[in-house]
């Protein structure tokens, strides 16, 4: 079973709004847990309490063999509390690691959802904190916590009713101190929160920043940097450990706090137990049972109030999860109609700007795209080109306007068939630490190896590839730093080809490329064209965009120019500006 999307839980907070979550045979394993914990921890009282009564009769001289009833009870008992721990340990770490499960993929389903845009503002590192350290956080919740909050319940009430049963006033002493320990963690619990939460936050950024340190080696030694990032990340180091201590000293508080009433209520319990016993009220064989009983009802709330201790950073961790799990579609995914097979791209007086961002960044654009074409995309920095790609590609939706395929707008298709029409190939590519056939199939998983072979011959990725040792079956080294720009390039257009989407969207290296790297680049993308595919390229390169069928040039938000080179060589004013910019010596 997979989660259902957290769209569909109502607006709940904190460690219960996860219990939405259980559903299905999840909540067979829920109750087999809560079982598992009263059994454990009634088992244990249960033994502690018939050692106490047949200590209390041996002390009284009770003849041995009226204890043999009692033994038989322990025969009982003292398997049943320990198959109890047993069942608990496995039964509770089994239903929290397929929650942990479904968490994951209900954090992997938020991120989908957020991209490309980032996450509530969160780095990459912070994010992974989450998607690991929060969500096994949660195992403590689950396979721990929940089912000692029952027995703690369920135990204590057990507990006082065999002290009323023995004698009220037993029940009574011991009332107050049970409240009062059970009250511990609730008065703590605002500063719990808030300095869990701070624990947490500062655990987040140093990930972040950790990962950043690593990522930016490169740059750090270049320009020598290495020491200011390592003090920085110091200087995290420390807030956490900061926060942390604070943590600790809460945490002391309680520990404190639990242990000295504990110890006062078994004193009280003894006192009591004491002058009933004078009075005769007692016998005394129930001496020891009533000491026990306070003892052993105060237990497993103090056990609770342990694991309570992490209260406030599991509150913490399971409200960033919920933030995640709540993360409403960057666009909503709700189209039906089907894939058309007219593919003729049309920008209808599109509007849109970044949230944030400063203003509009298209305004009243348009223009048309026919099928098969080869258009280059230009304009000055910043006018626009991928902005008009993230719409094509469904990363944001306009504003204004629509943006259309054969006639259908694309937020009338679902989402995956889009994907299937446009395939896009970034300026810088993602390679996975896996094999390069394995990377390139991403575009197909499907793919035959020969399929895959001659995706790469046609994006010029084959002959680099054939002189690595192992071929295709050579791992992209982490970041696929092993890699050439250009060579990353070219298995970005092979794994956009392998999809065999009609419309191929490029997005040119705007770096500069070597002379070799540029020719295959050329040579690829003039294959390409020769398959009747729609190539829409966001260009920087003088030959590349010279070599397109027709140029559009961006501007203001809008398309200023439109035409072949030829034709915007003689009278598009802004293209010859930008022809002689990106011609001048750099
Ligand atoms: N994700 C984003 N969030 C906010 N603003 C953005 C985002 N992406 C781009 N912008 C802004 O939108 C404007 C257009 O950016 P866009 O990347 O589309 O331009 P471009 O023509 O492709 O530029 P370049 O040639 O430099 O890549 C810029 O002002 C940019 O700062």
């Amino acid at each position: 079973m997979t989660p259902t999307p957290s769209s569909s839980l109502p607006g709940a907070s904190g460690l219960f709004g996860l219990l939405p979550l259980i559903r299905g045979d999840r909540r067979l394993k829920l109750l087999l847990t809560l079982c598992s914990g009263i059994l454990a921890q009634g088992g244990t009282l249960a033994t502690m309490a018939t050692l106490a009564w047949i200590a209390g009769r041996a002390i009284g001289g009770a003849a041995p063999e009226t204890l043999v009833p009692a033994f038989l009870v322990l025969v009982i008992v003292v398997p049943v509390a320990a198959g109890g721990r047993w069942w608990q340990a496995h039964i509770s770490h089994d239903f929290a690691f397929t929650l942990i499960g479904d968490l994951q993929i209900g954090i992997y389903d938020g991120l989908e959802r957020a991209a490309p845009a980032s996450i509530l503002g969160r780095r990459t590192g912070e994010l992974a904190s989450v998607a690991t350290g929060d969500a096994e956080l949660m195992e403590m919740f689950y396979a721990h916590t929940l089912a000692d909050y029952v027995g703690a319940v369920i135990v204590p009430l057990a507990a006082l009713a065999g002290l009323a049963a023995i004698h009220p006033l037993a029940a009574l002493t011991l009332l107050p101190f049970l409240l009062l320990v059970a009250s511990v963690p609730a008065w703590l619990s605002r500063r719990a929160g808030r300095e869990g939460e701070k624990v947490l936050g500062e655990l987040g950024h140093l990930n972040a920043e950790t990962v950043e340190f690593i990522q930016s080696q490169r740059e750090l030694s270049l320009f020598g940097r290495g020491r200011d990032a390592l003090a920085k990340l110091m200087a995290r180091t420390a807030a956490l450990g900061a926060a942390q201590r604070r943590y600790g000293s809460r945490a002391g508080l309680e520990y404190a706090a639990i242990d000295a009433l504990t110890a006062l209520a078994v004193l009280a319990a003894a006192l009591v137990g004491l002058m009933l016993l004078g009075s005769g009220a007692i016998g005394l064989p129930l001496l020891p049972l009533i000491i026990v009983l306070s003892g052993g009802a105060l237990a497993p709330i103090a056990e609770v109030t342990q694991t309570a201790r992490k209260l406030g950073e599991l509150k913490a961790g399971a409200r960033r999860i919920l933030e995640i799990f709540h993360q409403k579609p960057q666009i909503p995914d709700t189209g039906t109609q089907a894939v058309p097979s007219d593919t003729t791209i049309r920008f209808e007086d599109v509007g849109f700007g970044y949230d944030g961002g400063r203003g509009a960044v298209l305004n009243g654009f348009n223009c048309a795209i026919r099928p098969g074409e080869t258009v280059a995309l230009v304009g000055r920095s910043g006018a626009g080109k991928s902005t008009v790609a993230n719409l094509l590609m469904r990363f944001w939706d306009p504003e204004r306007g629509r943006v259309s395929i054969g006639g259908i707008d694309i937020r009338d298709l679902p989402v995956p068939a889009l994907r299937r029409l446009v395939a896009w190939v970034p300026q810088d590519i993602h390679l996975f630490n896996r094999t390069i056939a394995d990377n390139i199939r991403l575009g197909r998983p499907e793919a035959t190896d020969d399929e895959v072979i001659r995706a790469a011959r046609l994006a010029q990725a084959h002959d680099f590839i054939a002189a690595l040792p192992e071929g295709y079956d050579t791992l992209c080294g982490e970041r696929a730093a092993r890699l050439s720009g250009g060579q990353r390039q070219r298995l970005a257009i092979a794994r956009a080809l392998l999809t065999g989407a009609p419309i191929l969207l490029l997005d040119e290296a705007s770096s500069n490329l070597d002379t070799a790297n540029e020719r295959a680049f050329q040579r690829a993308f003039e294959g390409i064209r020769g398959q009747g595919r729609t190539v829409i390229m966001i260009a920087h390169r003088p030959s590349m965009i010279r070599s397109a069928e027709r140029i559009l040039v961006l501007d203001s938000g809008r398309l200023a120019e439109a035409g072949t080179h030829a034709e915007l060589a003689a009278s598009g004013a802004l293209y010859r500006q930008l022809m002689t910019l990106e011609e001048a010596p750099a």
